[in-house]
């Protein structure tokens, strides 16, 4: 296997091959939506979009998403904030081969969740997970920190996951900045329904 270039990662199968911090394990390998995770563990959560528009995809995305070299792709970058503090960068590509009847709900987002129009859509396929670890030279590591605004961490762990809906490929990847280990599961009030007689 070549050796991976400062500006690539390489993408394992299994979350064990990361040697991450065991508190970030739960983050890494959880199923179902990451933006419904980040809501229980939140009073406020917001999707901050830093940009979506026509991009180049980066040379270790671009086997994944069924291109022969790196292509242009629809790019979406994001911010999650948990009570206004970044916890993940997210970065979405989708080549430019994809019709809005493949993701009609894609191109009209906004500050809407992706994991909003992802699940829940019965024609929507989630393939495997894949995890890596990014250092200072890949492309992800400088954005997420550029957005951060903050001295650069020495190792991000990242994750990603490719969507499949109609003839449309869709590759969600979710780096995991520091403050998501600060996050505590909130116990949201049980509202509880009484009658009138009770009132
Ligand atoms: C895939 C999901 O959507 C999240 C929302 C994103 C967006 O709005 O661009 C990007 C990354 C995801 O963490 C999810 O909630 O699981």
């Amino acid at each position: 296997m070549r050796a991976p270039t400062l500006r690539q990662a390489h993408w394992y199968g299994h979350v064990n091959a990361l040697n991450a911090p065991p508190a970030l394990r739960h983050w890494l390998t959880g199923g179902g939506s990451l933006t419904a995770k980040l809501k229980d563990h939140s009073q406020a959560f917001r999707v901050q979009c830093l940009h979506q528009r026509p991009g180049r995809c980066l040379t270790d995305e671009t086997a994944a998403i069924g291109l022969h070299r790196p292509g242009r792709v629809w790019e979406r970058e994001v911010l999650l904030r948990c009570d206004n503090r970044p916890v993940v960068f997210g970065h979405t590509v989708v080549p430019m081969s994809a019709t809005a009847t493949d993701w009609p709900l894609f191109s009209a987002l906004g500050e809407r969740s992706l994991g909003s129009t992802l699940f829940g859509d019965p024609l929507v396929r989630r393939g495997a997970l894949q995890y890596a670890r990014l250092r200072a030279g890949h492309p992800l590591m400088q954005r997420a920190s550029a957005a951060l605004e903050l001295d650069r961490p020495q190792i991000l762990y990242a994750r990603r996951c490719l969507y499949r809906r109609r003839q449309g490929m869709l590759l969600v990847t979710e780096v995991f900045l520091p403050a998501v280990l600060e996050l505590v599961l909130q116990t949201k009030p049980i509202t509880t329904i009484t009658n009138r007689n009770e009132q």
